[in-house]
């Protein structure tokens, strides 16, 4: 196995393409790489962005959205979560075998005297605590198995940034488990660094060699490594538009205005369909409003854009532009 070192990037969209290149253009071998990402919400492959998404909280604290190419649900990162990549060739009994690339990792937390084991599903936990969350992707004859180790994350946003909007949306897409989930410092016994830990996890892996077989990545691997992340990963069409088809509906009152009922039907990111029904003031066929949305982003910079051309009075009465907003997303 040969250990890839990224040269400590924090960009959730670099890493991610890195991890891809790593996959699908170096030469077969097995690769371990880690990185650490700025603050960011990293969705399974099968997702719908927004319905796992805490937005406005993501918007306001400017944490990345960044789809990845495993299933699974969405977790949180932050410059205090490791994340650990098994990169390798398989014969086929790899995939859903999440205890042969987790255990070296146990191994490694158990040298450090955490007692932590892999739970029924893909969860590392220590007692009842989840403290890594794992997914892999697989084909033609590669795997990558990766994980989350929640070293000192800000557990606040854990939270907040991942609040799931249920009630809105339906869909087939994946949905996240949530857990109660622990920092791994709560059980060490000495303190000591995120950039310690991972030097620990790493030579607890490759135990036994005095040196540490390690592949370093060319400027020319950088290049296309950055070129895919910006095409990829950067992307509004990968990180919200290839989410599972989706409906959304929306019931609001909304005072001095009457009552309002949004759908619309979204596709590859795009609404579909779009109807409004409801009971308000307004003199102009709501069903001009619903044509207009037909064909437009279902993103918030978009939905504003073409929002703020309406004449919001003339259709739906005295209604803000705030208001509507919170009607359509
Ligand atoms: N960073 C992190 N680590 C562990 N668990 C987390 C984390 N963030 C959130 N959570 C909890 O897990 C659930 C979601 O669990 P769920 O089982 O639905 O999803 C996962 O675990 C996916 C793991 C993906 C790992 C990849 C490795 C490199 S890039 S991302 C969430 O609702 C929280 O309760």
């Amino acid at each position: 196995m040969l250990f890839v070192s990224n040269e400590q990037h924090h960009d959730p969209a670099v890493n991610l393409a890195l991890e891809e290149y790593i996959f699908r253009q170096l030469p077969e071998n097995n690769y371990l790489l880690f990185y650490i990402n700025e603050p960011s919400i990293i969705i399974g492959k099968n997702q719908n962005t927004v319905e796992e998404i805490n937005a406005e909280y993501v918007k306001q604290q400017g944490i990345h959205v960044v789809r990845r190419m495993s299933g699974g649900g969405a977790v949180y990162h932050d410059l205090g979560n490791l994340n650990f990549s098994f990169i390798m060739k398989d014969d086929g009994s790899s995939f859903h075998n999440f205890k042969k690339f987790t255990e070296p990792v146990v191994a490694a937390l158990k040298e450090l005297g955490v007692e932590a084991e892999l739970s029924g599903r893909n969860d590392i936990q220590v007692g009842e605590r989840k403290i890594s969350g794992n997914a892999q992707f697989h084909s033609r004859g590669k795997i990558i198995s990766h994980g989350t180790l929640l070293f000192n994350s800000e557990m606040d946003n854990v939270s907040s940034a991942l609040k799931v909007n249920a009630e809105k949306y339906v869909s087939k897409s994946t949905k996240s488990v949530r857990s109660r989930v622990a920092n791994i410092t709560e059980f060490l016994k000495e303190p000591m660094t995120i950039e310690q830990f991972r030097v620990k996890i790493l030579h607890s892996i490759f135990a036994g060699l005095d040196e540490i077989p390690t592949y370093k990545l060319t400027d020319e691997d950088w290049k296309k490594v950055y070129q895919l992340a910006d095409e990829r990963y950067r992307s509004w069409e990968w990180n919200y538009g290839r989410s599972p088809e989706f409906n959304m509906q929306q019931r609001k009152r909304i005072e001095g205005a009457g009552t309002f009922d949004v759908r619309l039907n979204v596709q590859d990111g795009i609404i579909k369909e779009a109807a409004i029904y409801g009971d308000f003031f307004g003199r102009g066929d709501r069903n001009e409003v619903a044509e207009e949305l037909v064909g437009a982003r279902y993103d918030e910079q978009a939905l504003r854009e073409l929002s703020s051309s309406i004449d919001l009075a003339y259709y739906f009465g005295p209604i803000t532009l705030e208001d509507w907003m919170n009607l359509l997303m």
